[in-house]
């Protein structure tokens, strides 16, 4: 290479390297080289041998840059001779309308009585593209213009192959968020539903959402089964700054303790046998939204302690990862277990728990608040007859909504559900008489059901039970044990009868208590 050359070379390559879109780089060389070669337009070309078609995907000329997407299918001699060309790496063509493969791109470019160079741009042995330069009107290229285009072959190569594959990732994530805008939606549209409820029975509650909602702090759902801890978390979620990130739900009690560390962190391709791609796991994935843990009572020990350590520094390690990933999640958590008698048990982490009980929410059983059930079952009835198609909607019978009042629904509001759904299956007339819920009504006397409505074994221990009683009055009295206003007096037993079962409890002394969480809804 002259020293004019490498100058050419220099000056050229920084153009074509100047911008990842392609046709900016391509008008900037334009622009350049046009001192030096007689060029009035140069494009980009991608040939698609199974459908024997030349895509233009780029063409700039001295007033601007284009992308583009225009298509040129060969005729039978134009296809032959690409094949037949193959070793050939420049063509100078005299009309470009004339040559079978250059002819029909001319044609749709308005370029067929130019003449041009066409330049195979090839990488470790595979085709990229082409790129074609068309000539002045009237100027002829010389063999030194073509010496100078031929240097440029390498980044002009390199410069395409960059913005295909860009082009291809911007696509690619344009569909992604797309699907994941979609999935959302259908998300949403299965499981974060209204809140029924949210002006009468769940008022405090939907209150306390408002409150937290915009915040990034923690919030700890508790409640029976069935409650509607789900749709609250969504509510929470659907509210905050995160409504556009991804919810991510994690059914703590449902994932195998083998699988939960990969399900929840991820891992590295070859981390274990059959790891044959990277996975990322559900924490990653919820990153720039919020991380639904629900059933965390159920969480493995082992799973326990990654966490904690992902809420503390924010960053996870896969498994079989070399260097941690930062991620920005919000966590929700909920449980029908009573979280703060298993941190007192060390059957929970008392400082996971400390964590993540920053800000309880306590959402009442459907007993306690009656008055949403005619709107729940008018709801789902409604939601159950669009499932079902059916023709019409149904209405309860005028007593029915009595009975459906004086059950006391242990099963909370999927036992409402489902029961809404069974009368719709068997009614198929306009009317439903919820006979089945007067037996359940009666039935709920006998000590079979006492036992069912039960919600766990825990609390059914009596230990449990009063060790639960205790340390709410404790907190009520602010840890103080004896005295007019101590929990002793509360509970109508001698103060010493109190330590004795405090201790027998495992319930610690003084002010600590005062810094429990209350699983009463705090405002
Ligand atoms: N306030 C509400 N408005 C409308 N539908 C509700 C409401 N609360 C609960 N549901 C419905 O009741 C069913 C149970 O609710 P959800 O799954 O949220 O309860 P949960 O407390 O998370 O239960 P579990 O503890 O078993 O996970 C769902 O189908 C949900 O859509």
């Amino acid at each position: 290479m002259t020293t004019d050359e490498k100058h050419f070379f220099r000056e050229a390559t920084l153009r074509i390297c100047e911008s990842l879109e392609i046709e900016k780089a391509l008008h900037q060389c334009l622009l350049y080289i046009r001192e030096f070669i007689p060029a009035e337009q140069m494009n980009f070309h991608v040939y698609h041998r199974d459908q024997g078609v030349v895509e233009t995907v780029a063409r700039a000329t001295s007033k601007s840059g284009e992308a583009m997407s225009v298509r040129s299918p060969l005729a039978e001699e134009g296809r032959r001779q690409v094949v037949k060309q193959r070793s050939i790496r420049v063509r100078i063509i005299d009309r470009l309308g004339d040559d079978p493969v250059t002819g029909p791109v001319a044609e749709k470019l308005n370029a067929s009585d130019l003449s041009g160079v066409v330049m195979d741009l090839v990488l470790e042995k595979t085709m990229l593209g082409v790129l074609s330069v068309f000539c002045t009107p009237g100027k002829k290229f010389d063999p030194g213009h073509i010496r100078l285009l031929y240097l440029l072959n390498k980044p002009f190569a390199i410069a395409l192959t960059n913005s295909l594959r860009y082009r291809e990732l911007m696509k690619l994530r344009d569909l992604l968020a797309d699907d994941n805008r979609y999935l959302q939606d259908e998300l949403q549209r299965l499981t974060g539903e209204e809140v029924i409820g949210s002006d009468f029975g769940l008022k405090e509650v939907m209150e306390m959402v408002r409150r937290v909602a915009p915040l990034d702090s923690p919030v700890l759902l508790l409640g029976e089964t069935g409650t509607g801890k789900e749709v609250i978390a969504n509510a929470i979620h659907k509210s905050s700054l995160r409504k556009d990130g991804p919810l991510i739900k994690v059914n703590c009690g449902a994932i195998p303790e083998t699988l939960m560390d990969s399900e929840l962190f991820g891992y590295e391709k070859g981390a274990f046998t059959g790891a044959l791609s990277r996975k990322r796991g559900r924490i990653e994935r919820a990153h720039r939204g919020t991380l639904f843990l629900d059933e965390i009572g159920e969480l493995p020990a082992e799973a326990q302690v990654r966490l904690l350590r992902v809420l503390q520094e924010k960053e996870i390690d896969r498994v079989g990862g070399t260097a941690p990933v930062k991620v920005d999640i919000r966590v929700i958590a909920a449980t029908h277990r009573d979280l703060e008698g298993m941190a007192d048990q060390k059957k929970f982490r008392a400082d996971l728990y400390f964590r993540l009980g920053v800000f309880p929410i306590l959402i009442p059983p459907l007993r306690e608040r009656k008055t949403d059930i005619p709107a729940l079952v008018q709801h789902f009835i409604l939601k159950k007859s669009r499932e079902m198609k059916r023709a019409t909607v149904p209405s309860p019978a005028p007593n029915a909504l009595d009975r459906l009042m004086a059950y006391h629904w242990p099963g909370n509001i999927r036992e409402l559900e489902n029961t809404v759904e069974r009368s719709l299956i068997l009614n198929p007339g306009d009317v439903l008489l919820f006979k089945e819920v007067s037996a359940r009504v009666k039935s709920a006397f006998t000590m079979r059901n006492v036992h069912n409505h039960m919600k766990t074994e825990e609390s059914m221990e009596l230990d449990a039970v009063m060790s639960g009683h205790i340390r709410r009055v404790l907190d009520m009295c602010g840890g103080r044990v004896e005295g007019e206003r101590g929990a002793a007096r509360v509970l109508n037993i001698h103060p010493s009868t109190l330590r004795k079962r405090m201790k027998k409890l495992g319930i610690p002394f003084g002010r600590k208590t005062g810094k429990r969480i209350s699983s009463t809804i705090i405002s």
